[in-house]
């Protein structure tokens, strides 16, 4: 086999020996039903879908960003004790991530990706939580592969959106709300109170935000 060395940059990432990443840093998941587990967060750069209330903007022009090879992330990440890796962006599944997980794996690491959906999944991924977007359609594989169904509340009107949309789901995904964070004040209550009348969902804070960590 060709020593993947002898490639451009270019075509590295083409072939996913190494990505553009914004960050990557040890912490504990603040969203879903991972909540409060220690995960490495590696956060790649490059979005397409553009939403108005996105959290981390900063992620969106993947040229702003360092490319990493592979093995330099995968050292990081084994350097902390734990053992899941949450692979998020930007929008991740732009990304070719056969190599990455593949060395993940390796490393013992379960994969988790924050996704929505928007492009062909590669790789090996363990858990997906799939949060849909009005901005940009999921492809279908998404609603098969979804482990977690996540949906950012910005008005009261994304509820009945996230209804109709969940009936394309999997039987066992598991179906959460979350409130946009800056509408938290206001649409928290609705979504408390839609969780109780609908006890299929389930509510998902941004716990990192409230308690002050990345
Ligand atoms: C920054 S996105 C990156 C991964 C992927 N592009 C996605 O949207 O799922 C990670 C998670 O944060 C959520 N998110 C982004 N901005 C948010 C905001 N302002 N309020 C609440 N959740 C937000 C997304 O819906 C997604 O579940
Ligand atoms: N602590 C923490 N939990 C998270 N869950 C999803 C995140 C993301 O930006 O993908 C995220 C994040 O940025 N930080
Ligand atoms: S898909 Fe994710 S990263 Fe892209 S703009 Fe939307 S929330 Fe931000
Ligand atoms: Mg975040």
């Amino acid at each position: 086999m060709v020593k993947h060395l002898e490639y451009s940059t270019k075509e590295r990432v083409k072939l996913g020996y190494s990505l553009p990443v914004m960050e990557a840093f040890y912490t504990i998941q603040g969203e879903g039903s991972f909540s409060g587990h220690a995960a490495y967060f590696i956060r790649l750069a490059g979005c397409d879908v553009g939403c108005v209330w996105c959290d981390v903007k900063e992620s969106w022009e993947q040229d702003k960003h360092p490319i990493l090879d592979v093995e330099e992330i995968i050292q990081d990440a084994k350097a902390h004790p734990g053992r899941l890796a949450i692979i998020t962006g930007g929008e991740p599944l732009m990304h070719e991530l056969g190599p990455l997980t593949k060395r993940l794996k390796e490393e013992g690491f379960q994969i988790n990706i924050e996704t929505s959906g928007t492009h062909k999944f590669t790789g090996e991924i363990d858990y997906v939580c799939l949060s849909p977007k009005k901005f940009k359609a999921p492809v279908e594989e998404a609603f098969d592969k979804a482990d977690e169904f996540k949906v950012v509340v910005f008005h009261k009107s994304d509820l009945q959106w996230a209804i109709d949309l969940s009936e394309k789901l999997n039987p066992n995904c598991k179906l959460y709300i979350q409130p946009e964070w800056s509408k938290r004040t206001t649409v928290t209550p609705l979504l408390v109170e839609f969780v109780k009348e609908n006890p299929e969902w389930h509510l998902s804070l941004q716990t990192h935000k409230y308690i002050d960590i990345p």
